[in-house]
């Protein structure tokens, strides 16, 4: 590489990184500031391997490939032309961009609109989708809205992920290229709160949730992606005493392993080729709020060590510096992994998982909330049609029941992105069940009735189930004290408080018997487990599904109750 060569490439990120910056401290749009962020730490990244490759790039992946490319750009403003014109990577024969009215353009190369959006595959985070198409087509999505579809000269399968990547690459810079041609982005949150729902098993979980945001403790949200745990991350924010201070998400998975301790702890200047500037870290800007660490279950052990150290002492060095430096963030994490499973394979670190989950939550699937169907569909419908210019939608409510009837394997992610493709190809006309999907039109509500006795009922029965382990809960708990307490149903079980007094003496009374029963129950099932467990704490512990230190808790709370019986024998 030539001197003037290295000065351009460092000229062309710097410009490139001042733009990012630029974006992230605005400070107007958390989304946007986090996907800056993500794409600065990995601007680095490019930068030095570029620098470092000294021209030779070819076993290189597809992202570096598309930025060495991007050097031969003397003006980034032309995204479309240099991707029909860069032939030798990944020959793209057509560029189309969905203009704010819905109407796609050809802005590069020739052929005809797709006229099929059939999201296939490559549907990663909502921001690529692979066209059910002849030709390999890819569509990229800016703000939750198709905005770029790359029509491939090249069909052949084997470049297919190749080509995803690429796209998925593109899907990252395009922001920064079309910056301007898209009118009032929408923000990724609406409404009051930001959430829609009507489904009351999932209003159930949200006010527990709500309740839990006000108490300063760390929150766990699983559930399969695309379920909205983004959403109430920062519903819980907003909900906290921390909720004027600022909102901080990380994705661990979007971050490489090498960089995540300067992403999460920043670097001193000079900590590591590249590191050009001191760069604050992730925890320190949350300095006050919340860290949201989404992905968390992709966290490598060796970070997640750094993590729990962090979490203990709250505080933590830059990397490359010496100076020891404390913060106070509150931690919302969220993986669509079962950590509890990773912990057990021994992927995720026992301490960390519960640092983390001091009030765990399950965010339950679209499929078990079909009352959300329909509200998030209308709201869809509603909030892109606007967007796309439609003044008024008329909407077939077969569509409706259709969409209640599908099982949504990819959640509210899915259902958003469909409706946005079910508006394009409508084209403006009344919304009718041809324009859904096959597989969501071949489905047929009434069909399901005659199988289940009632569409709805198969429906309710299933998203029950979640909200069955609440009720179970309750109802268990109940049914247990008062089978206990049959034989000895004390005298305030019947009794009516006369005043004040009285009724806080009786609430105290039956607090004392219910912890009393709990012990108890505590005490049964411990005397048990070690039994089969033959006295064996590790095999207690696997066989109970339960986790050793509070298996320890537990005998030590419950071990007056082994004495009681001892003198009693
Ligand atoms: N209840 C909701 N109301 C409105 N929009 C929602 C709701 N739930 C999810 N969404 C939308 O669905 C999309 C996916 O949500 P989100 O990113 O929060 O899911 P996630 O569970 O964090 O996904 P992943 O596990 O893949 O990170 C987003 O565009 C979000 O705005």
């Amino acid at each position: 590489m030539t001197e003037q060569h290295v000065k351009s490439v460092k000229l062309f990120f710097q410009t490139f990184a001042n733009h990012l910056q630029r974006i992230r401290d605005d400070g107007t749009d958390a989304n946007q500031a986090y996907r800056a962020q993500i794409l600065l730490g990995q601007l680095h990244q490019f930068e030095k391997s570029i620098l470092e490759s000294d021209g030779d790039l070819a076993a290189e992946g597809g992202d570096q490939r598309a930025f060495k490319a991007l050097l031969s750009l003397e003006d980034c403003g032309s995204l479309a032309q240099w991707l029909v014109a860069e032939q030798n990577a990944f020959p793209v024969q057509a560029v189309f961009f969905l203009d704010s009215r819905g109407i796609w353009t050809l802005l590069a190369g020739e052929g005809p609109v797709p006229d099929r959006l059939r999201v296939e595959e490559w549907l990663t985070r909502g921001r690529v989708a692979r066209l059910a198409d002849e030709r390999p087509c890819y569509t990229c999505y800016l703000y939750g809205q198709p905005r770029l579809i790359l029509a491939f000269r090249d069909a052949d399968e084997s470049n297919a992920s190749a080509r995803g990547q690429f796209v998925h690459f593109i899907s990252r810079l395009l922001p920064l290229f079309i910056q301007g041609r898209v009118k009032d982005a929408p923000s990724t949150l609406g409404g009051s709160t930001g959430i829609i729902a009507k489904d009351v098993v999932f209003l159930e979980v949200l006010g527990l949730i709500e309740k839990a945001a006000k108490k300063d403790v760390s929150m766990l949200l699983e559930g399969e992606s695309g379920t909205g745990k983004e959403v109430i991350a920062n519903f819980i924010h907003r909900k906290s005493p921390r909720a004027t201070k600022p909102l901080v998400a990380v994705n661990c998975a979007a971050i490489p392993a090498g960089l995540i301790e300067s992403e999460l702890f920043g670097h001193e200047k000079g900590a590591f080729t590249g590191a050009y500037h001191r760069q604050i870290g992730r925890v320190e800007e949350a300095d006050g709020g919340t860290l949201f660490l989404d992905e968390i279950g992709e966290m490598e052990l060796a970070m997640q060590a750094k993590l729990l150290r962090f979490l203990q002492l709250h505080e933590f060095h830059r990397v490359g510096g010496k100076q020891k430096i404390s913060v106070d963030v509150r931690i919302v994490a969220a993986t669509n992994r079962n950590l509890k499973e990773q912990v057990a394979q021994g992927n995720f670190r026992e301490d960390l998982y519960y640092r983390l989950s001091v009030m765990p939550f399950t965010i339950p699937p679209l499929r078990d909330r079909v009352d959300d169907i329909v509200s998030l569909s209308r709201y869809f419908f509603e909030k892109y049609g606007e967007s796309f210019g439609i003044a008024e939608l008329d909407i077939d409510p077969m569509v409706f029941d259709l969409l209640a009837a599908y099982d949504f394997p990819g959640n509210v992610r899915e259902l958003e992105n469909l409706i946005q493709n079910v508006l394009v190809f409508a084209q403006s006309e009344k919304i009718k069940p041809l324009h859904l999907p096959e597989s969501i039109r071949g489905l047929d509500p009434k069909g399901m009735e005659a199988r289940d006795g009632s569409g709805r009922m198969r429906k309710w029965q299933k998203r029950s189930s979640f909200g069955r382990r609440f009720k179970m809960r309750a109802r268990s708990r109940s049914v247990d004290s008062a089978v206990e307490a049959s034989a000895e149903v004390p005298d305030w079980m019947r009794s009516i408080p006369r005043d004040n007094d009285e009724l806080k003496q009786l609430k105290q009374d039956i607090q004392n018997f219910a912890s009393d029963l709990t012990l108890k129950l505590e005490h049964r099932f411990l005397k048990n487990l070690l039994d089969r467990a033959e006295g064996s704490m590790p095999k207690a512990s696997k066989i109970g599904n339960i986790n050793r230190t509070l298996l320890y808790k537990m005998i030590d709370r419950t071990k007056h109750l082994e004495e009681d019986q001892a003198d009693s024998d």
